[in-house]
């Protein structure tokens, strides 16, 4: 049986979205905060570079706006790159005002690094390259401190509960399969990214991808899947995940260079190592497809150990000294930019239904994310959704007893099953990277079919993993053009008829056998 649970707001997953946003809804009503793991797991925690805002004196609103247009290749929503360009400063006043210590220089101002595409230094930062753990810390110790959130770890978020067009709650078990149904007023998905999908990613283990599956199946609108951003500088490595090398440290002047220890990336792109991270990317896969492999020459940096401390670890770790050594590197899936798609305060196509964070497409990054804009991002939407979400009338315990009924209690395994897991990752690793044809594309989606067909019999994370997996398959297949950071052989220049969205309609009736087959543009 569901047990049933009152609430104002539910919010799925405890990173820096679904904490800050947890935080801020807490002001106005009772927040309960679900989360797969520990508290705080996830991708935050292991950000390095930092946070976009503009904050230095030379730099503008419009110039941050500019370059995130200009690194989304035209599918950008722009009322949205303004409203979180123009929030970045008040985000990290707040960030700061709740006790996170951002680096300062030897004059007293916070100290802004470079990253890739950026035509401005404007990238804050904490404890060098620990930007993610030192947000967290101060996020977690406020989450964990306020008296109106309810903290349930270990729980995984199964099933959203929809009644008349409107999301009215959340099925989720927990590690003694304790099952419960939430009812709140407003349901937030900040459930982050889909990394784990890949054999080489960056990406935390619990980065599944199950947001994307429990929206579809509630018939949310997800847009633009196809759109996975490879980091060119994943730390050579068969660990999971695997540790990354910053682009930050190319800010501070590291180039990409060959055995020869050449620099390479000139030959490619006017702005060389610091250019969008699609074209790093693709320029590092290529040279390693020549047969070359590829390294960062950090040598340059002095005191490398205080400025990027975690990364001098993962090196010394493996026997290289990043002040005497070139660092072997290899591209890695880091990151989503496509999602349940949202409007400007992260409201889904479902009323009462919300996503924000890695999980979501408010439009902010198109086809390719600028660096450091996803914190910032979480940062402002959760800000923006929770300005929403208590406009909403409220609902006062209307839910019906038939809606959490219509799905029948399971014994639901936690965590998907670990071979499937690796059939996944290997297939998307060879079939969907970095480049993909429709050859590649046709196999993966015939093969994850039939994976899905079986696993739907029982439904849980492995259904989950499939259904996220196909979405980004189809919404490949869809794609015949190359932008940003999907890279089609068989089509390998942009498109202007490409230059639209992607969207694919989950069928509520979906809700315990998953068949992907709606899909539309717009
Ligand atoms: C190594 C690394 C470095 C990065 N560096 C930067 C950087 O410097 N700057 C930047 O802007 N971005 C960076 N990024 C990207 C950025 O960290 C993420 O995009 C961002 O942290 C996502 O935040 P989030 O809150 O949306 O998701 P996450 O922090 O990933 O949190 C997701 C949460 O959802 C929970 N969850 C998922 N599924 C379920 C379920 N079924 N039930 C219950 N809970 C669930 C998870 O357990 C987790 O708590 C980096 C990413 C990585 C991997
Ligand atoms: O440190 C990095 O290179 C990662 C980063 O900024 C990002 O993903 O935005």
């Amino acid at each position: 049986m569901w047990n049933r649970l009152n609430t104002d707001f539910v919010v799925i997953g405890s990173g820096i979205a679904g904490l800050t946003l947890s935080l801020l809804a807490a002001e106005h009503g009772r927040v309960s905060l679900i989360t797969k793991g520990e508290l705080g797991d996830g991708n935050s925690r292991l950000a390095q570079g930092g946070i976009a805002a503009v904050l230095g004196a030379d730099d503008e609103p419009h110039l941050h706006k500019t370059d995130t247009l200009r690194t989304g290749q035209g599918l950008c929503v722009d009322e949205v790159v303004q409203v979180i360009v123009e929030q970045a400063p008040a985000m990290i006043q707040f960030l700061q005002d709740i006790g996170v210590q951002f680096d300062h220089n030897d004059t007293g101002q916070l100290q802004l690094g470079r990253e890739g595409a950026h035509s401005r230094n404007r990238i804050v930062h904490s404890g060098g390259d620990q930007t993610g753990k030192a947000t967290m810390d101060v996020l977690l110790a406020c989450v964990h401190a306020h008296k109106n959130i309810q903290i349930y770890e270990r729980t995984y978020a199964c099933e959203l509960v929809v009644e008349n067009g409107e999301c009215t709650g959340l099925l989720a078990v927990d590690a003694s399969n304790a099952q419960m149904w939430f009812c709140a007023n407003s349901v937030v998905l900040a459930t982050g990214g889909l990394g784990q999908l890949y054999k080489y990613t960056t990406n935390d283990v619990n980065a599944t991808g199950d947001g994307y599956a429990l929206a579809y199946r509630a018939g949310a609108k997800l847009r633009d899947m196809e759109f996975v951003q490879f980091h060119p500088t994943g730390l050579k490595s068969e660990t999971n995940p695997v540790p990354l090398v910053s682009e930050a440290v190319r800010g501070e002047g590291a180039r990409l260079v060959n055995a020869q220890q050449v620099p390479f990336m000139a030959k490619y792109h006017p702005w060389a190592d610091l250019a969008g991270r699609d074209v790093v990317a693709k320029a590092v896969y290529q040279e390693m497809s020549l047969g070359r492999d590829v390294y960062l020459d950090a040598r340059m940096i002095e005191k490398f150990e205080q400025r990027f401390p975690t990364i001098y670890q993962f090196c010394r770790a493996r026997g290289i000294n990043p002040s005497t050594d070139c660092i072997p590197i290899v591209p890695v899936a880091h990151y989503t930019m496509g999602g349940i798609l949202t409007d400007v305060a992260g409201q889904t196509s479902i009323l009462r239904l919300f996503a924000i964070g890695e999980v979501a497409s408010s439009g902010l990054h198109g086809a390719n994310r600028l660096a450091s804009n996803s914190l910032l991002e979480g940062l402002v939407m959760a800000k923006k959704a929770v300005e929403r979400m208590v406009q909403l009338p409220r609902l006062q315990g209307r839910q019906t007893d038939r809606a959490a009924g219509q799905i029948a209690p399971h014994t639901w395994d936690r965590s998907a099953s670990l071979s499937l897991r690796q059939r996944v990752q290997d297939l998307m690793w060879t079939h969907v990277g970095i480049t993909r044809n429709q050859e590649q594309l046709a196999l993966a989606e015939e093969t994850l079919s039939a994976w899905l067909k079986k696993a739907a019999v029982q439904p849980g994370p492995d259904v989950n993993l499939l259904t996220t997996a196909l979405l980004v398959v189809r919404a490949a297949l869809w794609r015949q053009e190359s932008r940003g950071a999907h890279y089609r052989t068989d089509f390998p220049d942009v498109s202007p008829a490409f230059e639209t969205h992607f969207i694919q309609e989950g069928t509520h009736e979906s809700v315990s056998n998953t068949p992907i087959l709606a899909a539309s543009t717009s």
